[in-house]
């Protein structure tokens, strides 16, 4: 079918004729300190008339007169001032107007904002007027309380209304002042008390959970523990080793590294909002005028009150931290060192870092042996340690050492609880950031994936995948509100993914007319993946009318409303699309799937759509050539050979890893070793539920409708037989003169096929014009009172 691109047509901006004169900086100097002089000098007027207006009366009742004196500070004019403004005028309230007078000098000086400037004079004399009425109105005379106005007001409306009617007038006045000007609401004041509530509540709930279980500070126990544990024996450490090493090639003692856990305070989870810098300049008047009156574009509006997850929905672990005991290094140290010794290989220094679940021991050798000769040594130090997943990195990129990676004895968990509780997690500026695991040195690994773009994630079966793709999603559920971050889910394996089922209006996306958002068949997945497609050409269309380079900027332009949604224009989610197991697809779709996820991978990371794509069976047939290219992310668990090693990470390394989230991951140059963070599926159904309870999103974020290549349309078609919306397409159309199918889309919230059926019964009507490519199509009905009678003539 024919598919017209969306065109913006731009409306011209009406400028409103203001009469403004420019003043150079050297006026608005001399301006703006005679206001400010004036504000200071009626100020001071003001308040001495308060105490020597009484005595200045005669003066002030032959004012101007040279002789007379008078007792206020500023003399005659002040006390003449003093008793126009507070006598006369209206009382105590009229120190407002020396206040008014003193901060118009600052913004002339300052150049601040003008319109900001009139909204202060405009509530300044309400509030004066007010203040005035409310003094009156307990004053009996004409006092300086209320001053003149403020008494006769005040007697005329109790003639008429009462004293009650007056006092219930003054309370309604106020009302009506704080709703305006401070935009209080009935939902605000009641929020305010239900906030307050929640604090306590969470207050409470976190002293008691401080008195049960002081989680860091046993991680810290913990740690120092295990330090003073070595300590002890490595000072003696120089009788055992002497008995096995021949003296010359003595080792130099183990010096040994215990990554300080990282001490972190369970934060709590906000909302976090991004502070968007605002671009002055003159052009920008519209925007910056709707900013001010409506504030940014929230995006997070219409699920104000959505909660984030909390951190108690994680569970804690009781094998978490670190757990090696010194003589299982001691005898590991041993062993490298007699195997090395063995081919003659002598050891200058010899490290050892504790990992979750490897040890890295770091080694220098003695000068002039080759490294190749060590790196080959792997299987043989293997055998000495006679254990699984040793990892030789010969020479470590950046240190000038050769690391030996040994398993660890008893490995220990990463929690999600605590990858998540992190500081380097929750304090995580990035876009989409993922918390992965714990590296060797045990710091909390966070990564980017709106800067990887996509990521490639294979291991063999049991090994982690699933796991990973849940912290993955975790991660990402614990720091994006729903409006910012949107997933779709393919799930050829149909149960690893369904707990997100519950989380459908709130975080998923999927076609109009699927009923499941999580896609479980083969066939709808290619429906899904030429969707995206669409989304991303039409993303790119909207980015290119905003002259913006990537979601991004786009998103900082539209929250400051500098973008008309007339225009089509709306606040861009991310896009998240995850398949759990890539082969599958591969093998019943081919060339069908690679081509547009080829296409995604390609073009879709500036306009925030990002693939994560995990397989079981990492060959080259399943991970190809083209999609290789365009995953330069990878993560590795462990795989059952070299070959599939090779076809993830260009290199060895994953077939020596020793499963359980064990991990390598890969941004195209180092390969760093990652203990993934554990997530059960407990655990992700206690968040699902948790957000699938609170409200949400009529329906799930809506994908372009793909019209396949079947369809197509005739153009002669029949009048009984037009689309029920006829009439109203008509009308959007002729009304924005623009005759796009997904100007239709947006306006009549329809899907691609139903809009592009209605545009063709448009053509053949003779409303719009034929197909013109990339151009939008063009409207033959110049408007709406041509339309009507273009339709009541086809009745007749
Ligand atoms: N990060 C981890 N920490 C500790 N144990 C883990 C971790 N990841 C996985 N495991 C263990 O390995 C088991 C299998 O993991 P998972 O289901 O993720 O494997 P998979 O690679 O998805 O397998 P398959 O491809 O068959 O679905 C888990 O049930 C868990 O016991």
């Amino acid at each position: 079918m024919a598919k017209s691109k969306p065109k913006t047509k731009k409306t011209p901006i009406k400028k409103v004729r203001t009469f403004s004169f420019k003043l150079s900086s050297q006026q608005k100097l001399v301006l703006g300190s005679l206001l400010i002089i004036l504000g200071f000098w009626l100020f001071i007027a003001f308040i001495s008339y308060c105490f020597t207006g009484n005595e200045d009366q005669s003066a002030i009742s032959s004012f101007p007169s040279r002789t007379s004196e008078t007792q206020n500070w500023v003399s005659q004019v002040g006390a003449w001032f003093g008793e126009l403004f507070i006598h006369r005028g209206f009382g105590i309230a009229s120190f407002i107007f020396s206040g008014l007078i003193f901060l118009s000098g600052v913004y002339t000086l300052m150049n601040i904002n003008k319109a900001k400037l009139r909204k202060h004079w405009f509530w300044g004399i309400l509030i004066i007027i007010w203040l005035s009425i409310l003094f009156g109105f307990f004053g009996n005379t004409k006092d300086i309380l209320g001053g003149t106005i403020g008494f006769e007001i005040n007697s005329l409306l109790q003639d008429y209304i009462g004293k009650i009617g007056v006092s219930l007038l003054l309370a309604f006045g106020l009302i009506t002042y704080l709703a305006m000007r401070f935009k209080v609401t009935f939902e605000s004041i009641t929020n305010i008390f239900k906030s307050a509530k929640k604090d306590i509540k969470d207050e409470l709930s976190n002293m008691k959970e401080d008195v049960v279980v002081p989680f860091d500070n046993n991680l810290s126990e913990e740690a120092e523990a295990i330090k003073s544990a070595f300590e002890i024996p490595l000072e003696n450490k120089e009788t055992e080793p002497k008995k096995t090493i021949k003296p010359k090639l003595e080792p130099a003692p183990l010096e040994v590294k215990i990554p300080e856990p990282e001490i972190e305070k369970e934060p709590e989870l906000e909302i976090k909002v991004e502070e968007v810098k605002e671009e002055k300049s003159e052009t920008d008047n519209l925007a910056d005028k709707l900013v001010e009156d409506f504030g940014q574009f929230d995006p997070t509006l219409e699920l104000a009150k959505y909660q984030f997850p909390t951190l108690d929905l994680l569970k804690k672990y009781d094998t978490e931290g670190i757990t090696i005991n010194q003589e299982e290094l001691e005898e590991n140290k041993n062993r490298i060192v007699d195997t090395l010794n063995n081919y003659k290989i002598g050891i200058s220094s010899i490290k050892a870092t504790i990992g979750p679940t490897v040890t890295l021991y770091e080694i220098v050798p003695d000068a002039g042996i080759r490294i190749s000769k060590i790196k080959n040594l792997e299987d043989d130090i293997a055998l000495s340690l006679s254990a699984l997943g040793i990892r030789i990195i010969a020479p470590i990129p950046g240190k000038g050492t050769i690391g030996i990676e040994v398993p660890n004895k008893n490995s220990t968990i990463v929690s999600m609880r605590s990858v998540i509780a992190s500081k380097k997690f929750q304090a995580s500026e990035m876009q989409l950031p993922i918390a992965l695991g714990k590296t060797i040195s045990n710091e909390t690994f966070v990564v980017d994936l709106a800067k990887m773009p996509h990521l490639l994630m294979a291991g063999a079966t049991g090994q982690g995948k699933s796991v990973g793709l849940n912290a993955v999603l975790t991660s990402l559920l614990y720091k994006k509100h729903p409006a910012e971050v949107k997933f779709v889910l393919v799930d050829p394996k149909k149960v690893e993914l369904t707990l997100f089922n519950k989380i459908e209006r709130h975080y998923l996306a999927k076609l109009p007319d699927s009923e499941d958002a999580i896609i479980t068949d083969n066939t709808k997945v290619i429906n899904t993946l030429n969707s995206l497609c669409i989304e991303m050409d039409n993303r790119y269309e909207l980015l290119k009318n905003a002259f913006c380079r990537n979601i991004a900027e786009y998103n900082v332009k539209f929250k400051a409303r500098k973008l008309n949604p007339n225009d089509g224009h709306q606040f861009l989610p991310y896009i998240v699309l995850v398949v759990d197991e890539f082969a599958d697809l591969i093998m019943t779709a081919g060339k069908e799937v690679e081509t547009p996820i080829a296409r995604l991978a390609q073009l879709a990371r500036a306009i925030g759509i990002h693939l994560i794509i995990a397989t079981q069976r990492p060959s080259v047939n399943v991970i190809t050539g083209i999609i290789k290219a365009n995953f330069p992310a990878r993560i590795a668990f462990r795989v059952t050979s070299k070959i599939d090693s090779r076809t993830i990470l260009d290199g060895s390394g994953a077939d020596q890893l020793i499963g359980r989230g064990d991990m390598l991951y890969t941004q195209g140059n180092d390969l760093i070793r990652v203990q993934c963070a554990f997530v059960d599926t407990p655990e992700v159904e206690k968040i699902t539920d948790f957000i699938g309870s609170q409200k949400a999103y009529p329906e799930a974020y809506l994908l372009p409708e793909y019209v396949g290549e079947e369809s197509g349309t005739s153009l002669d078609i029949d009048i009984s037989d037009r689309d029920k919306l006829f009439k109203d397409a008509a009308i959007v159309i002729v009304t924005a003169q623009q005759g796009s199918a997904s100007l239709l889309q947006r306006k009549l919230k329809l899907g691609y096929n139903r809009a592009g059926r209605l545009i063709d019964q448009l053509e053949a009507a003779g409303i719009v014009g034929p197909f013109e490519g990339s151009k939008a199509r063009q409207v033959l009905v110049p408007d709406l009172t041509a339309l009507d009678k273009l339709l009541q003539d086809e009745l007749l």
